[in-house]
């Protein structure tokens, strides 16, 4: 059975129809993307999944019960301000835990002896603007998955910071990824990315989104660091061809 399951979820905003029968799910343990063009409405879908927003169609499923808004089953690290600028890094990591009523000593006792697997020792005082790109989003990272969530919900994590940082910091989460094989769902516009991290991909079409393709990634882990693969290529190419077909003027 899946962990997470949604079916024929319907979405219409306004006069706009949005997600169009879209079904998808996720196994425990299971890393699974989602692509699609852009305003196709993947950020749509994890605004339905943290109870932001309600499907007009379809349900959606937890461990086979309807998704209930109040389990917390999701730690969520949105697409932009994830971190809050006021706020010393030490308090942002510890935001989340306090959100959940985790006193803000038993918050700190959890995330101190990450600091240092995240690259943050020495960083705990610092204002969000004080740290590089690729700082910031191991500290929203961290802020995540310390919560300690069944499910990990990330909205294109890597997708402000420059090429280089960017690489860097997809092989450092697929080696953390690897260790503690979170379940986790991610957004993301960049094809290679969701290759080499991916045990699934999901590709939505243009708006209103269905799902209209489905590849598994087969490579064996570690991904990154090595050359990619014949099959990677091939299935890089495949999907970029699919949403290249998808994309209008829009991407
Ligand atoms: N209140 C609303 N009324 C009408 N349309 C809306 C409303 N809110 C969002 N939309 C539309 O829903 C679509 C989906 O938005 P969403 O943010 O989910 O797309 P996305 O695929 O995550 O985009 P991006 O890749 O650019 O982040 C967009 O085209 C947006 O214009």
């Amino acid at each position: 059975m899946s962990f997470l399951e949604l079916q024929d979820i319907g979405v219409t905003l306004g006069d706009t129809a949005v997600l169009n029968d879209i079904s998808m799910h996720v196994a425990e343990g299971e890393f699974v993307s989602i692509v699609g063009p852009s305003g196709a409405g993947k950020s749509t879908i994890f605004r339905l999944l943290t109870g932001a927003l309600q499907q007009n169609r379809g349900t959606i499923t937890c461990n086979g019960r309807a998704l209930d808004q109040t389990a917390q089953v999701f730690a969520f690290l949105p697409q932009r301000d994830a971190l809050m600028p006021w706020l010393r890094i030490l308090d942002n990591l510890t935001l989340g835990l306090e959100v959940q009523g985790v006193s803000k000593g038993a918050a700190r006792a959890r995330v101190l002896p990450l600091l240092a697997d995240f690259g943050l020792v020495g960083f705990e005082g610092y204002y969000p603007a004080q740290l590089s790109g690729g700082m910031r989003q191991r500290a929203a990272l961290l802020r995540t998955i310390i919560q300690a969530r069944p499910m990990q919900l990330l909205d294109e994590p890597f997708g402000a910071l420059d090429a280089l940082t960017r690489m860097q910091m997809q092989k450092w989460f697929e080696d953390r990824w690897q260790a503690a094989r979170w379940t986790t769902l991610l957004i993301t516009h960049d094809v290679r990315e969701a290759v080499a991290l991916s045990d699934r991909i999901y590709v939505l079409s243009r708006r209103p989104a269905r799902v209209i393709a489905e590849v598994i990634v087969p490579d064996p882990r570690p991904r990154l660091g090595h050359p990619a693969t014949a099959s990677a290529h091939a299935l890089e190419a495949q999907l970029l061809g699919i949403l290249l077909n998808q994309t209008g003027d829009d991407i």
